[in-house]
């Protein structure tokens, strides 16, 4: 549905993007990470013909978005960050507008306007001012209109921003279900929207792609090591002993009292326990503990969650990348470590591209 290939794009000597590439499938819901200034709002206006790339290559459904952009931008619909919307307008004079504007037949006008004000519980509002809309009515009415025209793909720019929390839940089912239809980028801030509504995420950090994957799966991908939180009841020394016998783990932790107030218990034992490696060690300590007489009340494998990927790949310079094909590490070069060849094809690029039907 969504190729981009290799994009960059720099902004008088200072980089907006680098070497993004990536592509989409038809019904994938992505969320767009990535810390302010990383690069998402360019991405994004590149992907929806609104920037032109210094280099790189985009294509949506196979057409180029440099060569055909008018047929390319008709496969798409965009929500910017601040819907582009007229105060003075009605809710239907606007969509009307906006039919006009995106050149749907005259005939098909009124369904399609019907369609996209029920779908996005915008009906017997049709008469409204738009200065007079809540901020969660004016989003609906900017995806409203990005849907209009009936888009293969959504492009949504931070579509929760500036959200109550009751309109947040709001405008996220409804994300939800024009995913069932469409194929949806959406940028957030929010870590647990990527969780809710998104079945890949791409996290991009000074203007590169630093990971690429299932929210889900990320955690375990990211683990250098293999962790077990573990409740065992019996004697604490020799849960221990046993447990430092095993020749696949690494560290125990003990970690109590579980609950704040609640008492150290003699008869169970709260632990984390590190593998040496990425192995899976949750049978070996099962069969040892039940050999000794020693019973598991709990045991639960670690993982870490998106926050915690977020901010270990954000906060500093990026060093490890992981793909979502199979979770290769490689390591991102540290903008002093570039080679001349890089620097000067940055310079290069510099003086080429520009913004177009800004
Ligand atoms: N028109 C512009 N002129 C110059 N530099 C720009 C321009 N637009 C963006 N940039 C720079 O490009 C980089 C990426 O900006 P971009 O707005 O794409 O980030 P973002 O991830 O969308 O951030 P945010 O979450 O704050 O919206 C930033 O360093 C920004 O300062």
């Amino acid at each position: 549905m969504l190729e981009v290939r290799e994009v960059s794009k720099m902004y008088e000597n200072q980089r907006g993007v680098r070497h993004m590439d990536f592509s989409m499938s038809r019904g994938e819901i992505v969320g767009f990470l990535g810390p302010n200034g990383a690069g998402k709002t360019t991405t994004m206006r590149m992907i929806t013909g609104y920037l032109n790339p210094t280099k790189g290559k985009i294509l949506v459904d196979g057409l180029s978005m440099a060569e055909h952009p008018k047929k390319a931008r008709r496969k798409i619909g965009y929500l910017p960050e601040t819907p582009p919307l007229y105060p003075e307008m009605s809710v239907g004079a606007y969509l009307k507008f906006v039919a006009d504007l995106r050149d749907i037949p005259i005939r098909e006008q009124r369904i399609r306007i019907g369609e996209a004000v029920e779908k996005l519980g915008l009906k017997g509002r049709e008469k409204q001012i738009i200065k007079g809309l809540s901020k969660g009515y004016r989003q609906r009415l900017g995806l409203a209109q990005a849907i209009l025209h009936q888009p293969d793909l959504l492009i949504l720019d931070e579509p929760t921003s500036g959200l109550d929390p009751k309109q947040i839940i709001e405008i996220r089912q409804l994300i939800k279900e024009l995913g069932e239809k469409h194929t949806v980028l959406l940028s957030t801030h929010i870590l647990p929207e990527v969780n809710t509504l998104c079945n890949r995420v791409l996290i991009i950090n000074q203007g590169q792609i630093v990971l690429d994957g299932n929210p889900e799966e990320l955690g375990g991908q990211m683990e250098s090591k293999f962790q077990v939180s573990l409740e065992i009841r019996g004697e604490r020394e020799h849960i221990l002993r046993e447990l430092a016998l095993l020749p696949q783990v690494e560290a125990v932790k003990i970690r109590e009292p579980s609950a704040p107030g609640q008492e150290a218990s003699s008869e169970t034992s709260s632990l984390l326990v590190s593998a040496r490696d990425r192995t899976d060690i949750r049978e070996a300590i099962f069969f040892r503990m039940a050999e000794r007489g020693l019973p598991i009340l709990e045991m639960k494998r670690e993982n870490l969650s998106l926050e915690d990927i977020f901010l270990q790949l954000t906060s500093q310079d990026p060093s490890v990348v992981i793909r979502e094909d199979g979770a290769v590490p490689q390591t991102a070069e540290p903008a002093e470590n570039r080679s001349d060849e890089d620097k000067a094809e940055e310079e290069t690029e510099a003086g080429e591209g520009g913004d177009s039907r800004a």
